[in-house]
């Protein structure tokens, strides 16, 4: 039941955590946490200084000493305690985050009571409920209900590692700077290192409102164009996907806004410059790209637009007007995936033989770790195994992302200023 922490300055025992005045040698209580047995006590208060425990006198003290008093009581704990006069009042307002870093108290050496910390992955939805402490909030890892809160380090207080880190790794800097250089349209950290928490509120899209943009990842070969193909090819009349820019000249049978939008090299360029584009790229010494305008099109029509897109575009896309739901589509076990592709017969023995090879193997390796990078902005994980099974799945997932509550970033939901 019981356990014993002794780290840094404060020490932590049922739900509340001491600290010693080194001027004056007395022990008070530094933090209540919320949801644990002292704050349910609703007796113990951040400040009140100790007094007894147990009939124990604890003036004179060490904290481990009190811990160890405290560890050895059974039944009812007695404590006697000097309120604090200043005593803050309760009245904490719930805030939502999205963690946008990952985070270890155990690896943490700034942390004042470790056994306190709660650990938490990018893309975790963490529900803040103490932010009296500058630097060590309070929190709930959601869906919580009821479980205990744990600190976790303030906005600020992760800022100011994340700065360190940085100029502590002179190897990361000069791979960021290169990978900003090859990156035309967007710096994919920038965000992240400015943001360690995202403020998130549920929002359910209005009937009235456009829908929100479907986007797809995941790693190459895993089949995320052929979700995306079926799906638009199942429902035509829901689906769609953007009508795509190119360079090329038109065939015979095509129209210019159909199959593509036919545009010169030169206003093409112009777009490139402009940032119009979520992705482009060249084929056959033709230029292909889509643009933000041809996705809007789409939900101006009251469609859903359902994009492939690779994972540094989605910082491009995380706009109020868009709204996107990203769904991560990852493979099934390799024997699985080989099994699969193979049953379907949709594959020839030399694809088989491309999707396997080891130098695709090392690719897709490189390549989901580069997107477990961009896992904070995934809303739903798909397993493709059974294509027939994913693609329910996939609708699904989709109904739910426009129809039902979801977490979106605070300034998605505000009202238009
Ligand atoms: N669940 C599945 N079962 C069987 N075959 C599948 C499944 N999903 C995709 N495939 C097949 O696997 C091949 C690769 O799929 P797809 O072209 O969609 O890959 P991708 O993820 O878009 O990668 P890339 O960007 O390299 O094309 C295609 O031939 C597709 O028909």
């Amino acid at each position: 039941l019981l356990k014993l922490c002794t780290f840094k300055n404060e020490f932590s025992q049922n739900g509340a955590t001491i600290r010693k005045d080194e001027a004056t040698g007395d022990i008070y209580i530094a933090r209540v946490i919320h949801g644990g047995l002292a704050d349910r006590s609703a007796l113990l208060h951040p400040g009140d200084l100790l007094v007894e425990v147990n009939g124990n006198p604890v003036v004179g003290l060490e904290p481990e000493q009190v811990i160890h008093i405290l560890a050895n009581s059974q039944g009812t704990i007695l404590f006697k305690v000097i309120p604090n006069p200043s005593q803050a009042s309760n009245s904490q307002t719930l805030v939502c985050m999205r963690a946008m870093v990952d985070y270890c108290p155990l690896q943490d050496s700034s942390i004042p009571c470790p056994d306190a910390g709660m650990a938490f992955s990018r893309g975790d939805l963490l529900q803040v409920v103490d932010q009296s402490d500058g630097q060590w909030w309070q929190a709930r890892k959601l869906p919580c209900a009821t479980s205990c809160a744990g600190l976790i380090p303030s906005a600020s207080m992760l800022k100011s590692k994340q700065r360190e880190q940085w100029w502590c790794q002179p190897l990361q800097r000069t791979s960021y700077r290169k990978r900003r250089q090859s990156c035309t349209t967007c710096s994919p950290n920038t965000n992240a290192l400015s943001t360690p928490y995202e403020e998130v509120v549920l929002y359910q899209r209005p009937p009235q409102e456009n829908h929100r943009l479907i986007i797809l990842v995941g790693a190459s070969g895993v089949g995320v164009n052929e979700l995306r193909k079926r799906l638009i090819k199942l429902n035509p009349s829901t689906f769609q996907g953007p009508v795509p820019h190119t360079t090329r000249s038109i065939r015979a049978g095509e129209q210019n806004g159909r199959e593509y939008h036919f545009v010169t090299k030169e206003l093409f360029e112009y777009m490139v410059c402009n940032h119009r584009f979520v992705e482009y790229g060249e084929s056959k010494g033709q230029l292909y790209g889509i643009s933000t305008d041809a996705i809007d099109e789409v939900l101006k029509r009251g469609r859903m637009c359902i994009i492939d897109a690779e994972p540094h575009s989605i910082q491009l896309l995380r706009t109020k007007k868009f709204k996107p739901y990203v769904i991560f589509i990852k493979p099934p076990s390799p024997d699985r995936l080989r099994q699969t592709r193979r049953d379907a017969r949709i594959i020839t023995n030399y694809a088989i033989n491309r999707v396997f090879s080891k130098e695709r193997e090392r690719e897709r390796e490189t390549k989901q770790k580069n997107e477990s990078k961009y896992k904070q902005f995934f809303d739903s994980v798909l397993v493709n195994d059974d294509l027939q099974d994913a693609c329910i799945e996939l609708c699904s997932i989709i109904q739910q992302a426009q129809d039902e509550p979801q977490w979106i970033p605070v300034s998605w939901g505000r009202a238009e200023d």
